[in-house]
């Protein structure tokens, strides 16, 4: 076998090529995500693979989920830093200097009580989007998701007068944004040089964001309340490594929404009586037929969704990301193994989800899991780490939920939709974000009932 078993005193179980190239190549060109449930069947519940000249150890149970949030030994900070480094060339004093104050100013525009800062435009600008779909058509879903959401998510977050809103420049902004997310956890842990279209769209993409920095500029509302995350994200910068800060948030607000979306619609209407609750607690809410006006949508109609919002929360804990990731700053003890300084640790929100202490016939999508979590104030079940954990959650989260939970209503609500095609399975082939799809899966989608409400308005 090309894969070793090395027993070294205490260390967890090795697993690493002859030569560490190949075992990285073959680890990171077969199915990683497989590999890592595999290894733990084979290993045991802490193990590390030897892969492009890094230690990866990973830990899957619930020592090793307790000790990964919690640990002192481990740091996320270091591991950020080499990230984006790598992926964004910013180097370790720009990051430093203004990382805490980003995060900071993150958690606070982003937080449970902003968010009526962003129901309004995202209602509008998703019925506007909606209209391109035109009356009828047959899309693969994946696709039709982006169609509607990249131009609006990119809109919410940078804003409607930087360069961001044309849609040739959106067509060319996500073909290299896929080339770069494809290859994003490569980029960070290999040298650029061995991925020339990776770094060719990384470095189209600064310039890029170089460009939308200097229309945000020129339109600096003087308000608060108008400006945009942008905006703030250049208030803390104070022009500090402006362009890769921005880049990365850029990545980090784009990748997991659209697959999230995407599992979340795939997953309800291809089981018919789940359709047909989610489609039933919608009516009951916005009426039976789709008129010609537009329905609103804020926070405290989608409170009255709730069985819309366990079946999005179900589908993002099925397709977790399938790793986040520390870094070991001191020896660290764990299952009598010591986890030696360095490595870099390991562990996969997707297995664990998969734990039927936790999660009862895993595998299976059950929307009524959710009802014992307090949804309404976004508390979740125990065990779900879907947006991280400990010191480091997601600050995105709420606003990501209510783009979801807003898009999904209305797509249903307007559209009738068949799928054509079986759910695809995840792809195996990424870690970072929530997993994408495997394959096509189209779907036919039709106006609800226009004509039956232009012949009422007609009688009225
Ligand atoms: C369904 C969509 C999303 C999922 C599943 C998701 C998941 C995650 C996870 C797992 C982490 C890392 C936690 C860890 O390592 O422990 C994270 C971090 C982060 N996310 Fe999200 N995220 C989503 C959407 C968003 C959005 C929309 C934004 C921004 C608008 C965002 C911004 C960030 C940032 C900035 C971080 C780094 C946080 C820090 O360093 O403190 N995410 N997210």
């Amino acid at each position: 076998s090309v894969f070793s078993r090395r027993r070294s005193s205490q260390r967890p179980p090795c697993i690493g090529g002859w030569i560490p190239w190949l075992g990285a190549a073959l680890w990171l060109r077969k199915a990683p995500l497989q590999f890592i449930e595999q290894s733990r069947i084979k290993y045991g519940p802490v193990f590390t693979i030897v892969a492009v000249g890094h230690r990866l150890t990973f830990v899957t149970d619930e020592e090793g989920c307790a000790a990964f949030f919690k640990s002192k030994q481990v740091d996320f900070l270091a591991f950020i830093q080499r990230v984006m480094q790598k992926t964004a060339s910013i180097n370790k004093e720009s990051f430093y200097k203004s990382y805490n104050a980003i995060r900071e100013m993150m958690k606070s525009r982003m937080s449970q009580n902003k968010m009526y800062l962003y129901s309004k435009k995202l209602n509008e600008e998703f019925y506007e989007h909606l209209e391109y779909l035109g009356m009828e058509g047959t899309m693969d879903l994946y696709n039709f998701v982006r169609q509607i959401m990249v131009p609006v998510v990119l809109n919410t977050l940078f804003g409607k007068e930087t360069c961001l809103t044309n849609r040739k420049m959106i067509a060319q902004l996500e073909e290299h944004f896929c080339k770069f997310d494809e290859k994003f956890e490569y980029g960070a842990l290999l040298p650029e040089y061995l991925f020339r279209d990776w770094s060719k769209s990384k470095h189209w993409l600064l310039r890029l964001v170089e460009k939308v920095v200097r229309d945000a500029e020129r339109n600096y509302p003087s308000e608060d309340k108008s400006k945009t995350l942008l905006h703030h994200l250049l208030d803390t910068l104070k022009g500090n490594a402006t362009s890769g800060f921005c880049l990365v948030f850029l990545w980090a607000s784009q990748t997991s929404v659209y697959p999230a979306t995407f599992w979340s619609l795939a997953f309800i209407i291809s089981q018919p009586a789940i359709y047909k609750t989610a489609m039933e607690e919608i009516t009951a809410v916005f009426g039976k037929a789709a008129g010609n006006e537009n329905v609103k949508i804020s926070e405290t109609e989608l409170q009255k969704l709730p069985f819309l919002k366990c079946c999005i929360l179900e589908s993002l804990r099925l397709r977790s990301p399938g790793a986040i990731t520390r870094i070991v700053m001191k020896p660290m003890k764990i299952h009598n193994y010591t986890i030696p300084p360095g490595d870099v640790l390991m562990m996969s929100p997707f297995w664990m989800h998969r734990n039927p202490k936790y999660f009862p016939e895993p595998e299976v999508f059950k929307p009524e899991r959710w009802k014992k979590a307090n949804i309404e104030k976004n508390i979740f079940l125990d065990g779900f780490i879907g947006f991280g954990g400990g010191q480091l959650f997601c600050p995105g989260r709420w606003l990501v939920l209510m783009e979801i939970h807003m898009l999904v209503a209305l797509i249903l609500y307007e559209f009738e939709l068949t799928p054509l095609d079986p759910v695809p399975d995840q792809s195996n082939l990424h870690l970072a974000g929530a997993l994408k799809p495997s394959g096509p899966c189209r779907i036919q989608y039709k106006q609800r009932m226009k004509a039956h409400s232009s012949a009422m308005n007609v009688l009225h």
